[in-house]
């Protein structure tokens, strides 16, 4: 299991930015070569992107690469080169069942050219138009190689001919049928950027109404998000230290053969013991306390 806390968005074309993308903090970045790269650099674009991840060295970073639509002019191009120096994942805008089935394919043929474990190379639906969002169950089932949905809601609002506000009352549907999808085939549910960068207040009650609704992550844009981000997406120390009692309490129950018990005067049963779990799982990935 991994953490996908932040996803940190930079553009494809910017040397500067990629070059500290390692060392930014977040768990995945995401080398975009769509929507922040301009007509005239998308070529530019994917010769640096594959450079880098030639280069650099992003141990303990996943790194991600947004390619254009595979219906564009440059999707194909992009994939071709990009996933021949095997990043972990590829973002596929708007994706739909097609784009997902036909990219899957493409990728097998690529890494059985490259000598890769087939399937190695994972996928990201981006799911932001009202499309892709009706059908985000058959574009998660397309491919075994779906291991997350990232939520875009400023193509999302486009679509819908939407405002987007701080608030985000108009992507409550969105999420929330996001978070409940992913959960039900066990991937991650990766939250829309908060875009305003110098809006610390508003990124931290956005990312809280996420989580609050089953996401599992947010997209960030800039590094200054990034560990607003991680303290909302990783537990507590309160959290971490009832887990651990309800863990403690469960052996002791199980020892005097009761499935269901009494911590704090609140039953605990096999729900909370799973939430409990979790919660030290995820503190374990988050390097919050030790095996
Ligand atoms: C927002 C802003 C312009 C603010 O600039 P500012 O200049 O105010 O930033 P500062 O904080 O002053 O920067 C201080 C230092 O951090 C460095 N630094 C900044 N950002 C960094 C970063 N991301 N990665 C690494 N380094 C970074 C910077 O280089 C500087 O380094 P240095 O000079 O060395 O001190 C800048 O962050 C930025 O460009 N972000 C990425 C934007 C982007 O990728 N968008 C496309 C993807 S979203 C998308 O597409 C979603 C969606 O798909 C979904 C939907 O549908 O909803 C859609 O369609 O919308
Ligand atoms: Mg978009």
């Amino acid at each position: 299991m991994k953490l996908r806390r932040t996803m940190l968005f930079m553009p494809g074309n910017n040397p500067g930015m990629i070059q500290n993308a390692p060392i930014l903090g977040a768990d995945s970045i995401i080398l975009d070569l769509e929507d922040a790269v301009s007509l005239d650099e998308k070529d530019a674009a994917r010769l640096l992107v594959k450079n880098a991840l030639e280069t650099l060295d992003f141990t303990g970073c996943e790194v991600v690469v947004r390619i254009n639509s595979i219906k564009s002019d440059f999707g194909y191009d992009d994939l071709n080169v990009i996933a021949r120096v095997k990043p972990d994942a590829i973002l596929v805008p708007k994706a739909t069942e097609e784009d997902i089935e036909e990219i899957d394919e493409i990728l097998s043929t690529i890494e059985r050219e490259e000598k890769f474990k087939l399937g190695s190379i994972k996928l990201i639906p981006l799911v932001e138009t009202a499309l892709g969002l009706e059908n985000i169950r058959e574009t998660i089932l397309a491919s075994k190689r779906n291991i997350a949905v990232l939520l875009g809601a400023e193509d999302l609002t486009a679509d819908m001919g939407i405002k987007r506000t701080r608030e985000g009352n108009e992507i409550f549907y969105a999420r929330s049928k996001v978070a409940s999808v992913c959960r039900a085939f066990k991937i991650d549910a990766i939250d829309t950027p908060f875009a305003d960068v110098n809006d610390i207040e508003g990124l931290i009650e956005d990312t809280k109404r996420a989580k609050a609704i089953g996401m599992t992550g947010k997209a960030a844009i800039n590094p200054r998000q990034i560990d607003y981000i991680h303290d909302v997406f990783s537990p507590t120390m309160e959290e971490i230290m009832y887990a651990k009692r309800v863990l403690h309490a469960k052996e002791e129950a199980l020892r005097e053969g009761k499935g269901v018990f009494s911590l704090d005067g609140k039953m605990v049963d096999a729900p909370v013991i799973q939430r409990a779990e979790n919660i030290i799982m995820k503190a374990k990935l988050a390097g919050i306390i030790r095996e």
